[in-house]
């Protein structure tokens, strides 16, 4: 059985958030202890919280929603980059060979934030992104929150993803991923008008080849 590896955030109350978006809150609406037959409970947060694929609606009016998306990008094999020691934004020259695998998971912190909101991530210069097109890559994913800098106003790495009708994972958890090759299975939730789909991501580990 091929080792499957989990590169999703837990969400939990206190999860960290984009300054000002919508914190995650659960909170237990049907209780046994209350003579419920079942426990159900009801969850609050943003479409970005935690690992989530950004849909195109997100960064372009018209762009399609997460309900609407293929899910071929995010069934397939992929390449974890580690990026770690990048200053600046992840260039050109920082990219390894990509051969048989067009999808690039970019590893850029040391240890994954958990318990802290981090603005000091590490974007991906769009340089990249028109590169990475170029070269057949249809998914890119970032263990930041974000493949544009927290600052950005133009958004230039999320429009060069939309100029190549790419796809964005962001919030991947790699600290334990050695760099290599995987099968990538990370599929949106079909969220109807979504701008992004929160997802379980996950990794199996591929055949010696
Ligand atoms: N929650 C937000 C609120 C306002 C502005 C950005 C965000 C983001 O989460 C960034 C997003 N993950 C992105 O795709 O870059
Ligand atoms: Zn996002
Ligand atoms: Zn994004």
């Amino acid at each position: 059985m091929a080792k499957v590896r989990d590169i999703s955030q837990t969400l939990r109350p206190g999860l960290p958030v984009w300054p000002g978006d919508t914190g995650f809150a659960f909170e237990r609406t049907w209780r046994m202890e209350d003579g419920s037959p079942v426990n159900v409970g009801r969850m609050t947060m943003s479409t970005h919280s935690g690992t989530h694929a950004d849909a195109p609606l997100h960064y372009a009016s018209e762009g399609a929603a997460a309900a609407g998306m293929s899910l071929d990008p995010y069934l397939g094999r992929c390449i974890v980059v580690d990026a770690r020691g990048v200053e600046g934004a992840i260039d050109i020259a920082d990219l390894p060979t990509l051969d048989y695998a067009n999808r690039v998971l970019f590893r850029t912190w040391d240890a994954f934030p958990h318990d802290e909101w981090r603005s000091d991530w590490l974007p991906v210069a769009a340089e990249t992104i028109e590169w990475l097109a170029a070269h057949g890559v249809v998914l890119i994913g970032t263990d930041a929150p974000s493949v544009d800098p927290q600052e950005s106003k133009t958004m230039d790495a999320h429009l060069a993803v939309l100029k190549h009708d790419m796809r964005i994972l962001e919030g991947l958890v790699l600290d334990d991923v050695p760099a290599g090759h995987y099968e990538l299975i990370a599929l949106p939730l079909k969220i109807g008008g979504g701008d992004a789909g929160l997802c379980r991501a996950v990794l199996r580990e591929l055949p010696d080849e």
